[in-house]
């Protein structure tokens, strides 16, 4: 199992994961290379959540030649990923490949980057559209977001995930990268979360950037700015 826990997470150790994030952290990785790491990053997430985090059940087959016993994972009809745009969005391509039957939620969250950090080192968050699906004490909920820098757009986004939910049987939140700022921040204010990502940096800058990083995970994928 390539699921480690650490201090208020736990980290995702595949060393396809690692080389992943590797090739998504250089400066020469340009948008096209940059967005199908995020989709691949996102595809093997998937799995290691499956394998670390999810229960199998024994089941009869019949093969063309005998009976026998084959084993399934259990909830796989009861996930909800939930996007968070516009990062997330080929991250959650990469998780749609473990979970095909997923049911989708899509939460557009911003940084006001020009107000910038607070001195509890917090953004004001905008959040301009939410489309949620229901969610139920049998669902197994993935929070996706490449980027857990300060924690406040993932503060922001649970609060309306967890408004109407029905006390979900699993709540993940899965970033590729994270800072240790803001997993505190989201595991003192959600406990009922677990964390998962691949790596935990040293730090964030004076603009809430993660350092070493990977730059702006939007505006490499994107090509913006
Ligand atoms: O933990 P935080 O300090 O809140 O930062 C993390 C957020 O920042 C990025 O989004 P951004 O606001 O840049 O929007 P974008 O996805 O549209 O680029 C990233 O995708 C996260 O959503
Ligand atoms: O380092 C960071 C922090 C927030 N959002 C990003 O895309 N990168
Ligand atoms: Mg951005």
């Amino acid at each position: 199992m390539a699921i480690e826990d650490r201090d208020h997470a736990k980290l995702i150790t595949h060393a396809l994961a690692k080389d992943t994030l590797s090739k998504l952290r250089s400066v020469e990785t340009e948008q096209v290379a940059f967005r199908k790491g995020l989709v691949k990053l996102g595809r093997i997430c998937g799995y290691e959540i499956i394998d670390g985090e999810m229960l199998t059940e024994f089941v009869a087959i019949e093969t063309p030649l005998a009976e026998t016993t084959g084993e399934r994972v259990t909830g796989l009809d009861d996930v909800v990923i939930i996007n968070v745009l516009r990062a997330a969005t080929p991250f959650v391509e990469g998780l749609l490949k473990a979970f095909p039957r997923a049911k989708q939620g899509v939460i557009s969250a911003g940084r006001d980057e020009e107000a910038g950090m607070n001195e509890d080192g917090e953004f004001p968050i905008s959040i301009d559209y939410v489309k949620l699906p229901e969610i139920t004490a049998d669902d197994t909920v993935i929070v996706a977001d490449p980027m857990l820098a300060t924690g406040s757009t993932m503060c922001a986004v649970l609060d309306h995930v967890l408004e109407d939910a029905n006390d979900p049987e699993d709540l993940f939140v899965l970033s590729a990268l994270s800072a240790p700022a803001g997993l505190i921040r989201v595991d003192e204010q959600f406990p009922e979360a677990t964390l998962l990502t691949v790596a935990i940096d040293e730090k964030l800058d004076e603009d809430g950037f993660i350092v070493p990083g990977l730059g702006d995970a939007g505006d490499r994928a994107f090509r913006t700015k």
